[in-house]
């Protein structure tokens, strides 16, 4: 299994391509079930959870491609296959909004319920819910959610009890292909999901509303396939900005998309670095000097994103002064700080709040890691370890991180995969 190793070589500098969003190019990768021809998405970052959703869509027959680094080509015509099975599930949340087009285009779909995660339960009851809304019967059975339609779903108003990202995206993508109007209240507003409504969009679906919190979508009766590109990945682009400003680094993040960044970049200036933006790009400037520590409490977007609590925990562990680092999405968000505890940091967790007291000084150990950005986090506080640092289970990693150990090296760190 491989393992990274990591040595403090002092603060990054230099400049890092931001490669393209996981959480968009996921949905967008399952939405070309719902095209009548070919689909090329572009910006398609090389991942693990990538490699599973195209050998998902192989399992149901789709004819997948890699035409040249980065683009996808997905012919859907041939699917004739309905049924998600557990051995991929397992290893990939997101496969759960394969359930929503295979419904709207096929009237059929068998999804195995994905894998208990680490961060949290992560029930996917307003996913079943909405689509029995538009008019599917749907069931759990032997661990399977066994959906089915007569024709085509029927157009619905559905209220979202929470705020859920792959359940707008999954009932939206449905709502493409049904019949009559669907409004989506208390939508998620996150980019990704922005993203995907442009490239349905671009298919010929009718979305409005994408980025506020209520879509309305007209169904229509078929769907195109398209060249669509994937937006940059904001949670890349904050994770290598973050390690940067742990170490008192100076860097450029190329290919990024800013405007997705607020609440993040506004929290790294509230650490003393001065942050500079350009259409496509992100710099930051710590002047050489030790952070500052930073409350944080994750929201669903536009406030602080769940997925960069444990980044910003790694940079808090060193940081100047105390914090206060709250997760109100997922329970079980905080396994990180066993993790950084054992390389000396110093955090109370109580519940879904952690007191961290800032200027430890961190030494290596052999540290696991337990979910994909509690992997960032470990990463990060290895840049800033005395000593060597090993962290172990990156397969974590590998789903969220293309070529990170290149990515570090260009940077100036010294990040080596162990095989
Ligand atoms: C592939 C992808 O895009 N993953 C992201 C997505 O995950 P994901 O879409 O799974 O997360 P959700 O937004 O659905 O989860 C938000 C909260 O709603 C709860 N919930 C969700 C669905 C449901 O049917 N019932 C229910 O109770 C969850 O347990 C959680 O407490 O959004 C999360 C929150 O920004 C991010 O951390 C993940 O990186
Ligand atoms: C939790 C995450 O992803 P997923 O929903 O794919 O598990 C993440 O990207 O941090």
């Amino acid at each position: 299994m491989d393992k990274l190793q990591i040595r403090a070589a002092g603060p990054l500098a230099g400049e890092v391509t931001i490669s393209g969003a996981k959480n968009a190019a996921l949905p967008i990768l399952m939405a070309s079930v719902l095209a009548d021809d070919e689909m090329r998405i572009g910006n398609v970052p090389a991942l693990r959870d990538v490699n599973t959703s195209c050998q998902l869509l192989r399992q149901l027959g789709a004819d997948v491609s890699e035409l040249s680094q980065g683009v996808v080509s997905i012919r859907p015509q041939t699917i004739d296959q309905y049924v998600a099975p557990y051995d991929l599930v397992k290893t990939m949340r997101a496969s759960i909004m394969i359930l929503g087009p295979l419904l709207a285009k096929y009237g059929r779909a068998d999804v195995s319920l994905p894998g208990g995660c680490a961060i949290g339960a992560r029930p996917v009851n307003l996913h079943i819910h909405g689509l029995q809304l538009m008019g599917a019967e749907v069931s759990v059975e032997e661990g399977y959610i066994k959906a089915r339609i007569d024709g085509r779903l029927k157009g619905a108003t559905i209220l979202m009890d929470m705020v859920s990202v792959t359940g707008t995206e999954n009932l939206m993508m449905a709502a493409a292909l049904a019949d009559g109007t669907t409004v989506i209240e208390n939508a998620a507003r996150e980019p990704e999901v922005v993203d995907l409504a442009n490239c349905l969009n671009a298919m010929g679906a009718d979305i409005k509303g994408a980025g506020t919190d209520t879509l309305v979508i007209e169904g229509v009766e078929r769907l195109s396939g398209i060249h669509y590109e994937v937006m940059p990945d904001r949670i890349e682009t904050g994770t290598y900005l973050v390690a940067a400003a742990a170490t008192g680094g100076r860097i450029v993040c190329r290919k990024a998309a800013p405007e997705t960044m607020d609440a993040v970049l506004l929290k790294l200036q509230e650490a003393g670095a001065e942050i500079e933006r350009g259409s496509d790009w992100i710099a930051l400037d710590m002047g050489g000097k030790a952070p500052l520590a930073v409350d944080i409490k994750t929201a669903p977007h536009p406030a602080f994103p769940t997925d960069m609590q444990a980044q910003f925990c790694a940079l808090n562990v060193v940081a100047q002064g105390v914090s206060k680092v709250t997760e109100t999405i997922f329970e079980n968000r905080f396994m990180h700080i066993p993790e950084l505890q054992r390389m000396g940091a110093d955090v109370d967790l109580e519940g879904n709040t952690c007191l961290i007291k800032g200027e430890a000084k961190l030494t290596g150990a052999q540290v696991m890691a337990t979910d994909l950005r509690a992997s960032a986090c470990l990463v990060i506080a290895g840049l800033v370890a005395e000593g060597t640092t090993i962290v172990d289970r990156i397969y974590h990693l590998d789903r969220g991180y293309e070529h990170i150990e290149d990515k570090m090296a260009g940077l100036g760190a010294n990040v080596v995969r162990l095989k």
